[in-house]
């Protein structure tokens, strides 16, 4: 179970993009984030996963006070933690399966990147994963030759490889048409529900948040101003935003 609690974060010089914004993530949850342009959602996603500081807040990740424990609160979100950007590239001229065992950049030796050197352990790791976000039939298949809803499938796998309990990402299925966003985010739940993974993910557009999340956080000007189970918005809700 993952606590936040009063997240601000103040840009020096700048704005205060996060005003106390305090949630729980439980295991095995899909959490979607919406707000218009502007109102924090990436600047929240990434302060979830330590890439931003936090002017001030609590954040307790299973029992551990991650934010006094230093160099070790931020290994294990690390380990614990994947975060997704928008859009992600994979690797052109490698195949899925490569692309899933060595493109995780942080994650993996600086010498296995570069000599594509893989353990048979991380091998099956990686064709498991492969298989869980549906794309065994591709594996294969060079980055360039897949479409852009297995392009996102791959860059899951790969954020996931490595054994994070929690996935963070920032619109999972921005750029995509109606099917393939779909199969991304039917994915996504599966993992939910059979992994017990828990998802944090910005899906601001369309109803797609509605539809696949168990949770719906709505921001507006860096405050939290909804936490409401996964389903239709009011015309009252939709207006907080
Ligand atoms: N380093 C920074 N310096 C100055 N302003 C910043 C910085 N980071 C974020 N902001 C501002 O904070 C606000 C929130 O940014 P953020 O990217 O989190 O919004 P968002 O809700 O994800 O927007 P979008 O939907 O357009 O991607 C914006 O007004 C942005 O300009």
């Amino acid at each position: 179970m993952i606590k936040v609690s009063q997240l601000t974060k103040q840009i020096p010089g700048g704005p205060k993009v996060l005003k106390g914004v305090s949630f729980d993530i439980e295991p095995g949850e899909f959490i979607a984030i919406k707000g218009a342009s502007g109102s924090g959602k990436s600047t929240l996603l990434r302060c979830l996963a330590l890439r931003e500081s936090w002017t001030s807040g609590s954040y307790i990740v299973d029992g551990v006070d991650i934010l006094k424990k230093g160099i070790l609160g931020k290994m294990k979100i690390r380990r614990e933690m994947a975060y997704l950007e928008e859009k992600p590239t994979l690797i052109p001229n490698r195949t899925a399966l490569k692309n899933v065992l060595i493109g995780a950049v942080g994650q993996t030796p600086a010498w296995r990147r570069l000599t594509g050197m893989v353990r048979n352990d991380d091998y099956m790791g990686a064709m498991d994963m492969i298989e869980k976000v549906g794309l065994i039939d591709k594996a294969h298949q060079k980055g360039d030759k897949l479409s852009g809803g297995e392009k996102q499938r791959v860059a899951v796998a790969r954020a996931l490889v490595h054994g994070a309990t929690v996935l963070l990402v920032d619109e999972p299925v921005s750029g995509l048409d109606p099917h393939a966003a779909e199969q991304v985010l039917s994915d996504l739940k599966n993992m939910c529900k059979t992994q017990r993974i828990s998802i944090v993910a910005v899906m601001h557009q369309g109803d797609w948040a509605e539809r696949f999340a168990d949770r719906i956080i709505g921001l507006n000007n860096g405050e939290l101003v909804l936490d409401i189970k996964g389903r239709r918005m009011t015309e009252r809700e939709k207006m907080l935003l």
